[in-house]
């Protein structure tokens, strides 16, 4: 297959990425490249492709789309290795990153893809897309709307089957009909399952880590004091803050502690944590009143996020994690995953209380053909993060030729 590049993004914060440089500033979109394109890129390099107008799943259009995405490894004569990779709430398409060639931070499953690794690029040609709504040069709500304006409070709600028919629309652009696996975790896992539950003939194989068939009452309770922390936060201004010179980055930040908090366990904080002072704090103290250790822990990442996540891609990710449910309008959860034709790997982390395994429980047992795998770890949901030693073996028994495909 021949392949043109036609315009080549590095990582380094692009000037009009929101997610890169806080979300305070009016957005500049890139120059648009005309077409579709892409290259088989050994390294990863951010890429972008114009799909056009995408009918929602709600009704309503969202037009002049963009998807930006990653890829590594070479496209085979038969254009049958590819693999789609699909990151969770707050990642993105960098799902690696080497030293050397502008790509010095490492990706968020490092150990993953590369010679030797459970997806070897030798064989595999990987595409990682930046999901539809976020932040990191896929459309989004800091994307301009076609009168020039952030898209903001207009940007409309997209569930995961928009966002699973924009990365379609961008493998049709690109040539690739058949998907060897398709892998992701959490919000990258309700994609994953919805990938094989809409497109059985398009996927051989599905990995789908600490995720779900449905979000779950529970799911949506945690999301809610989300989505009021950053709506409540006065610089949220209605979502339109883009030209206010500031942004919602208490909201965010309130958003990001609870959801920490879900994505790890009662035995990780009170074993590394305990009832220990922050450094040179002193939280009995009156004035200045000092932090414990988990509460300076939980103000770090929420620093972090706010710094690099535009608040509304927040909202739209986590309103479309709640709608997550592959049996809407397909006569259950059960008739859908039915349709699967994909050999499936379905794990979970023993300890993940967002994401518990009875779910996955109830993705193997609906599934035609499923493995069913454990992650051991003391971390919660984010297991599926940090134990790529573990993640790294899973693949690889995934990816065997054994456990191909039932495609016809
Ligand atoms: C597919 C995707 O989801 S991609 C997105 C994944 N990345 C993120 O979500 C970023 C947010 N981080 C995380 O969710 C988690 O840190 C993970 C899963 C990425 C990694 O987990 P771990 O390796 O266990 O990191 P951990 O939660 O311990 O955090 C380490 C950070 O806390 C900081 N920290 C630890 N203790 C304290 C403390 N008492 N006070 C302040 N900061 C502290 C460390 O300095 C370190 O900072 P750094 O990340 O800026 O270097
Ligand atoms: N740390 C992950 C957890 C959600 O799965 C994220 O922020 O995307």
């Amino acid at each position: 297959m021949t392949v043109t590049p036609h315009r080549q993004s590095t990582r380094r914060p692009h000037p009009a990425d929101p997610c890169a440089r806080g979300a305070g500033a009016a957005p500049v979109e890139p120059a648009r490249p005309s077409g579709a394109w892409f290259e088989g890129d050994p390294v990863g390099r951010r890429q972008f492709v114009d799909i056009g107008d995408l009918e929602l799943e709600r009704g309503g259009v969202l037009p002049d789309v963009r998807v930006a995405f990653e890829t590594w490894g070479t496209l085979n004569e038969a254009a049958d290795n590819v693999i789609l990779i699909e990151h969770a709430l707050t990642g993105d398409s960098h799902v690696v990153g080497e030293a050397g060639n502008g790509h010095a931070s490492p990706g968020w499953w490092q150990g993953l893809i590369g010679p030797g690794r459970p997806i070897d690029a030798a064989d595999w040609f990987v595409v990682a897309t930046n999901v539809l709504g976020g932040c990191q040069g896929t459309t989004g709500p800091a994307s301009a709307a076609p009168d020039g304006r952030a898209w903001g409070s207009r940007f409309p709600y997209v569930t995961v089957r928009d966002q699973v028919r924009a990365e379609a629309l961008l493998l049709d652009r690109l040539g690739l009909q058949s998907l060897a696996a398709v892998i992701g975790g959490s919000m990258g896992g309700m994609r994953a399952i919805e990938w094989a539950v809409t497109h059985p003939e398009r996927v051989e194989r599905c990995v789908v880590l600490a995720s779900t068939a449905y979000a779950t009452a529970e799911q949506i309770a945690w999301c809610q004091p989300q989505l009021l922390a950053i709506r409540s936060d006065p610089a949220f201004a209605g979502g339109d803050y883009y030209a206010t010179g500031s942004s919602p980055e208490t909201g965010l930040g309130l958003a990001r502690r609870i959801a920490h908090i879900t994505y790890r366990t009662e035995t990780e904080l009170a074993d590394r944590f305990g009832r220990r002072p922050q450094l040179g704090e002193d939280p009995l103290a009156s004035d200045p009143r000092g932090r414990f250790a988990v509460e300076s822990y939980l103000d770090h990442h929420a620093g972090k996020l706010a710094r690099r996540f535009d608040a509304n891609s927040y909202l739209v990710l986590t309103e479309a994690m709640n709608s997550h449910d592959v049996g809407r309008d397909r006569g259950g959860v059960e008739a859908a995953l039915a349709r699967v034709r994909a050999a499936c790997t379905i794990v979970s982390v023993d300890s993940d209380r967002l994401y518990p395994p009875r779910l996955s429980d109830e993705l193997h047992e609906g599934l035609p053909v499923s493995s069913r795998a454990h992650i051991v770890s003391d971390f919660g949901h984010d297991g599926f993060l940090i134990e790529e030693e573990q993640v790294g073996r899973i693949i690889r028994d995934a990816l065997d030729p054994s456990a191909a495909a039932s495609v016809a």
